[in-house]
């Protein structure tokens, strides 16, 4: 059989018509191949079908409350702490202890759920593996469904990868990386899946695929009792934390283990999700295993929210680090209320990945990661993440400066934190706006929206990890400068950032595109289309609410052969 990088077999390799056995009411749009099937049983659909027709109308409503959010934050309001839940706040609770399993999260690598990459980062030596459906993924069924089929290889502990070029067998190392899977957002629909006639929810099928699978090998023979292990991304407000722990209740008992296995990590990466730290902590009480600085998707998250408020714009996206005191103020805040609560407070992403043909521009890539991590660690987070392998080692020594100890959890508690204010999470954040960032973001964006359209969800740009968080905030921030015509006041001073200038830009940064990956490349990649979506998000009348809403439009693919709109 001719197979793909990803160990399944490809399109071309399949011509014989065949169709997934499928429970009533559940109606499989995406090509059949036989790995999938091993995925797409009868019975793990019907679980998949049984979260959606439980859970879909909590979702439906929490995607509007969303909504009514959004609308009060264009009409003034600015988000805060919910005076309602004040007594969740106020009064002294902890979390479920964590199991030992994951005591020891100093470092942890991320990356999508490629077959190849899976193995790299079990053995990377790295404590921890945070598979990824969500920002480093472009959701095509392939991706999906290729990745269900590594993920339960991974667990069995049978994955195997071999690089025909290189001639090289990749294989489970005898010490592997806690596993960790992140569904997609509550947002995304799995069109490929109908479910009485709708598309079904993403991360149900994530989830719900993924668990039905693994949950019994996963607890014997990586969370030692304990697990599957989750983090979930891109909550708003607690009442998601709420649908997720019952959609985990459920999943423990049809699976008859006991409550409080699952666990999960929830990303704080979004504004309004700042607010209700202590309130999603509570509600997943028994599944938490933590918080995380989302921070990539957290500055999208504050354009997103501040979209009609002019008076809040944010500097080049360069210029949003971790030292502006809105994101310090976050961090610190998660550091206080996951220690308060008994957990881990995660770190997050540096940008950093090593550089192969520059040794001084390599070294000063990794003195950055070193900082940040440093500034992390001084800061009480028990552990941060890692985008590639060769970054693990400069994290680890830098995370070993906590002692001998496994986390910080008790040790630093960070009550000065305790009394950070709305203002201090909402100050408008300092520096200048600048042509050169307007450039940026739409280079940028436009050839990480083009690596997606044909299948990447992580890519390297300039020498940093690129993913669907930074497109995000790409976009948004080229819309609202366009929007508010804002004054360039770092190069450029004073000129008007509009339609005619943004225009020009597109222009130029498509031709400095082709000149850099080559005309050949270039015709055939999908630098075109990508660049219609990203210049038609960043010009549109009002702002959308995910690129990748809109871009998962162009990988569906229903079976037979015929693109849809959903
Ligand atoms: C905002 C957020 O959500 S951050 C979290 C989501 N983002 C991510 O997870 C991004 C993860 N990182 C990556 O995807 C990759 O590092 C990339 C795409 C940026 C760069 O990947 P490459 O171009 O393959 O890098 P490079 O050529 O240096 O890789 C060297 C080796 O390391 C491996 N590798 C690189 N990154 C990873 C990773 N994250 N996990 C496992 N293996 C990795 C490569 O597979 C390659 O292996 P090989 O030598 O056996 O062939
Ligand atoms: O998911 C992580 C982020 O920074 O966004
Ligand atoms: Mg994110």
């Amino acid at each position: 059989m001719d197979l793909g990088t990803n160990g399944y077999s490809t399109p071309a390799a399949k011509k014989i018509e065949s169709y997934y056995d499928v429970p009533e009411g559940v109606d499989i749009r995406g090509r059949y191949d036989e790995e999938f099937a091993k995925i797409l049983t009868k019975d793990a659909l019907k679980f998949v079908a049984d979260l959606q027709r439980e859970f879909r109308n909590h979702i439906k409503y929490a995607l509007e409350c969303r909504k009514e959010a959004k609308k009060r934050y264009n009409e003034g309001a600015l988000p805060g702490f919910d005076p309602a839940t004040r007594y969740i706040r106020e009064q002294e609770w902890v979390c479920a202890p964590f199991p030992p399993a994951v005591a020891d999260r100093k470092v942890e690598i991320t990356g999508p759920v490629e077959r190849k990459m899976i193995i790299n980062a079990l053995n990377s030596g790295a404590k921890v593996f945070m598979a990824d459906f969500e920002d480093a993924l472009s959701p095509s069924w392939e991706n999906l469904m290729g990745g269900q089929v590594n993920l339960k290889d991974a667990v069995a502990g049978t994955i195997s990868f071999h690089d025909k070029v290189r001639n090289r067998v990749y294989k489970l190392n005898d010490q592997t990386a806690k596993l960790f899977v992140r569904p997609r957002g509550w947002h995304l629909p799995e069109a490929h899946i109908l479910i009485d006639g709708e598309p079904a929810t993403g991360c149900l099928v994530d989830f719900g695929l993924y668990f039905y699978h693994n949950h019994s090998t996963f607890r014997h023979t990586q969370g030692a009792g304990f697990g599957p292990f989750f983090y979930l991304p891109k909550m708003e407000h607690s009442r998601e934390a709420k649908i997720w722990n019952s959609v985990f209740e459920k999943a423990e008992k049809v699976a008859g283990i006991e409550r409080g296995s699952i666990r999960a990590t929830v990303l704080i990466e979004t504004l309004p999700a700042v607010f209700q730290m202590d309130e999603i902590l509570y509600e997943l009480k028994e599944h938490s295993v933590g918080l995380n600085c989302g921070r990539w998707d957290y500055i999208f998250s504050y354009v997103k929210t501040f979209q009609a408020h002019p008076d809040r714009l944010l500097p080049d996206r360069v210029q949003v680090g971790m030292t502006q005191h809105f994101m310090k103020s976050y961090s610190d805040l998660l550091i206080w209320t996951c220690h308060r609560r008994g957990v881990h407070a995660m770190g997050g992403m540096a940008a950093q990945i090593p550089i192969k043909d520059d040794p001084v521009a390599n070294e000063a890539a990794l003195e950055l990661v070193r900082k940040d991590k440093l500034r992390e660690v001084n800061a009480g987070h028990d552990g941060t993440w890692s985008a590639h392998p060769g970054l693990i080692g400069a994290c680890m020594e830098v995370f070993n400066n906590m002692g001998n100890t496994p986390n910080q959890i008790k040790t630093m508690k960070r009550e000065d934190a305790a009394n950070l204010t709305e203002q201090d999470l909402l100050q408008i954040p300092r520096g200048a706006r600048s042509i050169e960032g307007l450039r940026l973001n739409t280079r940028v964006g436009i050839q990480y929206v083009a690596a997606w359209l044909t299948g990447s969800g992580s890519v390297p740009l300039y020498n940093l990890m690129e993913d669907a968080a930074t497109a995000e905030i790409s976009r948004v921030q080229n819309w609202q400068w366009l929007k508010y015509g804002v004054e360039l006041n770092g190069d450029e001073l004073g000129v008007k950032v509009n339609r005619e200038l943004f225009g020009r830009v597109v222009e130029e940064e498509m031709a400095r595109i082709e000149k850099e990956v080559g005309t050949e490349r270039f015709k055939k990649g999908m630098y075109k289309e990508a660049c219609k979506i990203f210049t038609r998000q960043c010009t549109s009348p009002t702002l959308d609410d995910f690129l990748t809403l809109d871009a998962y439009n162009y990988i569906v693919l229903h079976h037979p052969r015929e693109s849809s709109k959903l």
